[in-house]
């Protein structure tokens, strides 16, 4: 291809860190040396007498190494048991992403091998997966540049919304498209999870289901936290929620990837009626943690109220949380169960 350079040989002259970004950008936000053109949708080399448009000569900006210096911090948008997430804005090409910094009290070679392992771990494509574009470590932090879900996790959205409706979470909604439903979305990238990459997320839960304005709903957290306890051989070592782990979790017998359904089907529900769907002994609160972990263990599993609910969103909750992992459908079963449904009532 004429005029196509190969990347190696490309030479950016990067200006001064001081230098303001209107200096090297022109008025449609494009960034030009010579040849190269950055903006919006990436890095191109563009020949004077060949402009060749196709995707072969785009170089995403994520897969240039992404470096502290590459990102201007905008605001903290979240914050959890490892540390702080934070908007930051890439200082050339504009791209918002969501910065997840860890900080962990282990030696410094430790955490180098967790970057390198999360690197490995950052093959994961499905439009259903928050996507980490990469990661690095920086002054004793372990950093993920995450893709920006703007309209935060559901966590934050039940606390807005307090409630989300039925037809928004359910199947049977004439309305919408299928695959806008949040309930199905939810379930690809669990059928994803478990069948493509062969792996139980362990951490379902509102704060880990990521929304976005075009109103996709995806899994985030996936693998990171695994990573990061095999790297320091603790893998069976939870730190987080313990809300909404399946029964046979909680009581340290084997678990699959039915336990993710188990938590999905408590995430639904909570979403569905407002409040997370345990509820201690009437007129007390939870004494202590080990009650509600007792509670899930030895009751019998909440359920949606069918004086609220369609009969089949109230069956895909019961199919979700049975005690008994054999008796709890799969992420694929589920979505057959909803195709036939949605297929009876059409
Ligand atoms: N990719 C993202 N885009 C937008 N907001 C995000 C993103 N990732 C995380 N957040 C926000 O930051 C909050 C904290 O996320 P984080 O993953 O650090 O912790 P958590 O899942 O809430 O808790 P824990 O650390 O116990 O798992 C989320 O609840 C969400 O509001």
């Amino acid at each position: 291809m004429r005029g196509k350079k190969p990347v190696s040989e490309l030479k950016v002259a990067v200006p001064a860190q001081e230098t303001p970004v209107d200096k090297f950008l022109t008025a449609s936000g494009t960034f030009k040396d010579g040849e190269l053109r950055l903006n919006q949708s990436g890095l191109r080399l563009i020949s004077e007498e060949n402009v060749d448009d196709s995707e072969e000569t785009k170089l995403k900006v994520e897969d240039v190494q992404l470096s502290m210096d590459d990102l201007e911090m905008d605001q903290v948008i979240g914050k959890g048991s490892g540390g702080v997430v934070q908007l930051v804005r890439h200082k050339w090409v504009g791209t918002l992403y969501a910065l997840k910094g860890i900080q962990m009290n282990i030696q410094e070679s430790f955490r180098k091998q967790i970057v390198q392992e999360l690197k490995i771990n950052q093959a994961t494509q499905s439009p259903h997966i928050v996507l980490c574009h990469q990661s690095f470590y920086h002054n004793g932090v372990i950093y993920l540049v995450l893709e920006y879900m703007d309209r935060g996790s559901l966590a934050d959205i039940i606390k807005q919304v307090k409630t989300i409706l039925e037809p928004y979470l359910a199947v049977l909604c004439k309305q919408l498209t299928l695959d806008s439903t949040l309930i199905i979305q939810i379930l690809e990238g669990l059928l994803y999870l478990h069948h493509e990459r062969h792996v139980i997320h362990r951490d379902i839960k509102p704060s880990n289901l990521l929304v976005n304005r075009k109103g996709e709903v995806k899994i985030s957290d996936f693998g990171v936290s695994a990573v990061l306890a095999s790297s320091m051989g603790q893998r069976d070592t939870f730190v987080g929620t313990y809300n909404y782990m399946a029964p046979e979790r909680i009581s340290g017998s084997s678990y699959d990837y039915k336990s993710d359904i188990w938590s999905l089907g408590l995430v639904i529900l909570e979403c569905a009626i407002g409040r997370f769907p345990y509820i201690p002994p009437e007129g007390e609160g939870w004494l202590s943690f080990y009650e509600l972990l007792e509670a899930i263990v030895d009751q019998p599993p909440p359920s949606a109220p069918a004086d609220q609910f369609s009969p089949e969103f109230c069956s895909f909750i019961s199919s979700c949380i049975q005690k008994d992992p054999a008796e709890r459908m799969s992420a694929s079963e589920l979505l057959v169960s909803i195709a036939r449904d949605i297929s009876i009532s059409e």
